[in-house]
């Protein structure tokens, strides 16, 4: 098997590359390109680690022929362009936690150099003024603390904070009561917050909702000499309205790491004494490096070598243990949405996938993704797991997933259904042993067949004669049948066929075979 290959595009600890040969992958390290370097690279990789600095746009996913995943060493994933990766079906992961303590850590120190003006005293010394009487600080104990989204940085801060005495109020729609008790905040709305905090941090990304959060209208709102810290994202706050408020003295100090432009090399922020910034160094400690590299390399691998998924944000979570359990299930799972679809007639409208026995025990996610999969294999050659819900809801097709407690005839099972203009048609399958898919079921006819390679689905009338005559039929066309399933609805019923075949049939053969005698529907199967 060939290894997959990794690109890591940006500035990042040596120990990925290290991960990433020892779990099996070929790693090329290619930093500083302009985004037509990387088109003209991208095309040959498997997965892209990257930090801020890549832009993962439509277009370098468009030149991306090979790539499967990307994976963002940190939390932010603002420079990917999640809706076209995953129209093209990569999973895009980030390492959520890694670098959490050392962006608290970070939000927790501007608050410090705020209060005690530390930067500019440190300048001013160091220039030989020694300007003793130039600044008074503020105590921090017993102020406080709005907090502005309290995810996992959030609440890291507000633990924190209450180490040095602050009291910490927190707005955060998502915020529940019980969360808001564990991590000892008050849970306050946005006014409140902004009319009673002497210090304001954020801690949320940047959404449609959190945009320009503090904007000028919300600034004018808060306390008189408020002290701002944003470790977030740039775009939270309105850069022009800060400055505005800082020179008229409401504002008593603003902290940034972050900047609606980034780079920023010429803030009219830049030279107000009561203002400090970093360039974006909220993640930028030995320990949180070293711990993004090493996640996202794991993360990614696990991915490209066993099919584990890990903190995607575009598909759902699939443990290294799960996946293989897994695995069986999903080539049922896309070989039965693969069948639906191939038989179907007509518009469908609806899918409903339903587990039961051991596979009701699994989850329900990836096994819906790989039906999908197989049902929109039909419309598109680059459909996957992780396009295959977007495209189905592009089509409007109703999705439903069941898991049922009840015991059946199998140990699992799992039944697709489709709803199309002429009523829903069923298939279902199982394992045999712990890994051998099989079908069990098609459209109410039980029959036990695998599907694989290339098939004949013959639909008669259950009549003596008729095996020797389809038999005869393929032989003289010299297609070797491989295996052979028959099923009836009853005696002298409908009656069902599914043979394999070693070879593509040809469509004068299939006209053959409708032309004989008692046969009702002839369709090749590929799988
Ligand atoms: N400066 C840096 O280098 C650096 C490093 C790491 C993370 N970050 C950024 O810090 C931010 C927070 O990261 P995190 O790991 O805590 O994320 P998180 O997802 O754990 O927490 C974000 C919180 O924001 C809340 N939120 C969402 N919409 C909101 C709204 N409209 N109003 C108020 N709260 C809202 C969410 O409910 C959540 O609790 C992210 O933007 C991340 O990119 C920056
Ligand atoms: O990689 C970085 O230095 C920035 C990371 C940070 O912005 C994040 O969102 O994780």
């Amino acid at each position: 098997m060939t290894k997959p290959k990794v690109l890591i595009s940006d500035k990042m600890d040596p120990n990925a590359a290290r991960i990433f040969e020892e779990r099996g992958c070929d790693v090329d390290v290619i930093t500083g390109e302009t985004p037509e370097e990387l088109a003209a690279r991208i095309g040959d990789y498997d997965g892209l680690a990257i930090r801020s600095s890549t832009k993962v746009t439509a277009a370098i996913l468009d030149a991306a022929t090979n790539l499967k995943v990307i994976g963002r060493a940190g939390i932010g994933v603002d420079n990917v362009d999640i809706p076209a990766a995953s129209a093209k079906g990569v999973v895009v992961m980030n390492t959520p936690f890694g670098n959490s303590i050392t962006t608290a850590e970070h939000a927790i120190a501007m608050i410090f150099a705020l209060a005690r003006q530390i930067p500019e005293a440190n300048t001013r010394t160091q220039a030989g003024e020694w300007p003793k009487n130039a600044f008074m600080g503020v105590e921090v104990t017993g102020k406080t603390l709005g907090l502005i989204g309290a995810g996992n940085i959030g609440s890291i801060v507000a633990a924190r904070a209450q180490g040095v005495r602050m009291k910490v109020i927190a707005y955060d729609p998502f915020l529940t009561p019980e969360r808001a008790v564990e991590i000892g905040v008050e849970k306050v709305n946005l006014d409140d917050l902004l009319a009673r905090a002497d210090f304001i941090t954020l801690h949320t990304p940047l959404t449609d909702e959190t945009r320009n959060i503090l904007s000028r209208e919300n600034l004018a709102k808060t306390k008189q000499g408020v002290r701002i810290v944003n470790c977030a994202r740039g775009g939270l706050i309105d850069e022009e309205a800060l400055g505005d408020l800082l020179d008229s003295g409401h504002i008593a100090g603003a902290a940034l790491d972050v900047f609606k432009t980034e780079p920023a090399k010429g803030s009219p922020l830049f030279g107000k004494p009561n203002f400090i910034c970093t360039p974006h160094l909220g993640a930028s400690t030995t320990e949180a490096q070293v711990n993004v590299a090493l996640q996202v390399a794991e993360q990614m691998a696990d991915y490209l070598v066993n099919g584990g998924v890990t903190n995607a944000l575009n598909m759902p979570s699939l443990s290294a243990e799960e996946a293989p359990k897994l695995k069986p299930y999903m080539k049922l799972a896309e070989s039965l949405g693969s069948l639906v679809g191939q038989l179907a007639h007509g518009n469908l409208t609806s899918i409903a996938i339903e587990r039961e026995g051991a596979a009701a025990e699994l989850s329900g996610k990836p096994i819906e993704g790989a039906v999908l999969a197989g049902l929109m294999r039909q419309y598109s050659d680059t459909v996957n797991m992780v396009n295959a819900p977007f495209l189905a809801k592009e089509r409007g097709l109703d999705v439903r997933s069941i898991r049922h407690q009840r015991e059946g005839a199998y140990n699992t099972l799992l039944r697709v259904t489709v709803g199309t203009e002429n009523g829903d048609r069923s298939v279902a399958g199982t394992l045999f042993g712990s890994d051998a898919p099989r079908l069990v079921e098609i459209f109410g006819v039980r029959i036990e067949a695998e599907l694989t390679g290339h098939m004949l689905y013959i639909v008669n009338e259950d009549a003596p004669g008729f095996i020797g005559r389809i038999g005869s039929l393929l032989g003289e066309a010299g297609i070797n049948i491989g295996t052979f399933h028959l099923g009836r609805r009853e005696t002298g019923g409908e009656a069902v066929l599914l043979l394999s075949v070693d070879q593509p049939i040809p469509e004068s053969v299939v006209k053959q075979a409708c032309a004989l005698q008692d046969v009702k529907l002839v369709k090749p199967l590929a799988f």
